[in-house]
């Protein structure tokens, strides 16, 4: 299945249901058609509340169920262009889906089960060491938590992205490990987790809202060759949290969700072979942007839940994936899009079929063996037809471009927003270290005037002076409080405003589509 040729691939990555699952009954609803092709049985209920099932199958590279080991993941995707790093190559894996849906389980493992970080280490040792003896080897590690880069080899110290003349982006200050056998990358790997995990200054308290780099660079004589990346990403669902009344959370969760967004978008340019690669979207692909470019071969794994509770975010994930790559047909086209908005609907949206609910019993049987009783499209007569396509691609293509124009002026605005925090936390730091420098001049007046024939005259005129001066620099703070409190305030609105839009869009999408159908006897 692995083709160490293609430069990128879209895999799928079910875990087994764990025991808390199991324990409460909650269903197994992903099942494997082939080995690419998985089937997601969704539990719905009409407007009447009779039950359905709605089956939607998605197709990837590869899709791997719950028996899959790390090794056999491993073996099928990775291994085959661990080489090609070696020969030059960049070669990235993505880890994406909802929390708790298995990444870091494949990126690191668990207890005595390798993951695909030692896997790597090991194969690549074992290249350097029998053919490639010149080839030196560095790792780092970051992190990428609110727009910002944090060192994870170096007390989470603050990084900073720069692009050169050059325009290669190069990451100033980050420690970069020599690293010559498996034992010291995976200590070194391990430094890093724990730095995350733990980390206090300004970390982060929740992992899953950060996304985690580890690069090992191969150089030969002082010159950079190839590159292989591993990026456990924040958990896919966190981006969604922006209606939270917290402007924290909010702020996180729109930055991981322009990250998210900007990486679909890089790697369907370089899927696409578009000359512009739209890297400078966001931090993680900025930083990432010789991933997206030249000789580069990606590997995205989807990773997700089996069960009916994580129903809704196991679709947004496999959703995400299929929009990263169009999967060509066999006449070399791709698959059209017949739905307009562009962020929250399917596009493998044809391989949808639905089925009634036997005895409308509310614990549906999701198992796939048994034959169903389909909902096919009602039999509509010309009219019915005419007025039924010409009325419901109009009213939601229009909500797709409010909600696409919100998007991007949404996106705008938190640009604006995350610019301005900055600098309001730089003017007040400035404005309390020239109110110090001033508090200590009023000081050296206060006590020349205390002076036996001080020049009383000379004392008013520098207080006024140094009044003046800290007024000044009060009144610019306050100037930059007042805009970015504007545009909080603006914030919220758009925010959810995009959510009615959004809200509005899935409900008359899911009429639209029941309108459409009847139920076969
Ligand atoms: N393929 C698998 N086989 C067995 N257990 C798995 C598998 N994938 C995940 N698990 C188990 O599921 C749990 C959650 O997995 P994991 O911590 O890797 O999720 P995650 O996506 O990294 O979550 P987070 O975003 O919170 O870090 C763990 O207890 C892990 O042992």
């Amino acid at each position: 299945m692995a083709d160490k040729d293609q430069r990128i691939r879209v895999i799928v990555r079910k875990r087994p249901l764990n025991s808390k699952e199991t324990k409460r009954n909650d269903p197994d609803i992903l099942s494997l058609k082939s080995s690419n092709t998985i089937v997601v049985r969704e539990q719905k209920s009409k407007v009447d509340l009779s039950k359905y099932i709605e089956e939607h199958s998605f197709t990837f590279d590869g899709v791997f169920n719950e028996d899959t080991t790390n090794q056999g993941l491993y073996s099928s995707c990775i291994q085959p262009l661990v080489q090609a790093a070696f020969q030059g190559a960049k070669v990235t894996c993505f880890a994406y889906g909802q929390t708790g849906s298995g990444k870091t389980y494949t990126m690191m493992g668990e207890g005595e089960i390798p993951g695909l970080y030692l896997l790597a280490a090991q194969d690549v040792f074992y290249l350097k060491n029998t053919y490639y003896p010149r080839v030196a080897l560095y790792a780092s590690f970051y992190e990428i938590y609110c727009g910002k880069l944090h060192d994870l080899l170096n007390d989470r110290n603050i990084l900073h992205a720069r692009e050169d003349a050059k325009q290669n982006v190069n990451i100033v200050g980050l420690q970069r490990k020599a690293v010559n056998n498996v034992n010291t990358l995976m200590e070194i790997i391990n430094q890093g987790i724990h730095a995350r995990t733990t980390g206090q200054t300004g970390a982060n308290d929740d992992s899953s809202r950060s996304h985690a780099v580890l690069e090992i660079s191969f150089m030969e004589q002082k010159m950079a060759k190839g590159k292989m990346s591993f990026i456990d990403l924040a958990g896919s669902e966190r981006g969604a949290d922006v209606s939270q009344s917290d402007y924290k959370t909010r702020m996180d969760s729109a930055e991981i969700n322009k990250s998210l967004l900007a990486l679909k978008e890089c790697i369907r340019a370089l899927d696409q072979d578009k000359k512009h690669t739209p890297f400078r979207g966001s931090k993680l692909t900025q930083v990432l942007k010789d991933s997206f470019v030249g000789n580069c071969r990606t590997v995205m794994i989807a990773n997700v839940s089996p069960c009916l509770s994580s129903c809704e975010h196991t679709l947004n994930t496999l959703r995400y994936s299929d929009r990263v790559k169009e999967l060509k047909k066999s006449d070399g086209t791709s698959p059209p899009h017949s739905v307009p908005n562009p962020l929250m609907l399917p596009r493998q949206d044809s391989n949808t079929i639905r089925y009634n609910c036997e005895n409308n019993d509310p614990q549906l049987d999701l198992s796939l063996e048994k034959p169903k009783r389909a909902i096919t499209p009602k039999t509509r007569t010309p009219h019915q037809t005419k007025n039924f396509k010409s009325k419901t691609p109009r009213d939601l293509h229009k909500k797709s471009i409010d909600i696409s124009k919100i998007t991007i002026e949404h996106e705008d605005l938190i640009k604006v927003i995350l610019t301005e925090e900055d600098e309001l936390i730089g003017k007040h730091r400035k404005m309390i270290d020239g109110i110090v420098d001033i508090i200590k001049d009023e000081m050296a007046l206060l006590s020349d005037i205390d002076r036996p024939g001080s020049n009383v005259n000379a004392y008013v005129d520098e207080l006024e002076k140094m009044l003046d001066a800290k007024e000044k620099l009060i009144r610019e703070v306050k100037g930059k409080l007042s805009s970015f409190r504007k545009h909080l305030c603006e914030e919220e609105v758009m925010s959810n405003e995009f959510y009615r839009l959004q809200k509005m869009t899935a409900e008359s999408f899911d009429e639209d589509l029941l309108k459409g159908i009847s139920v076969e006897c």
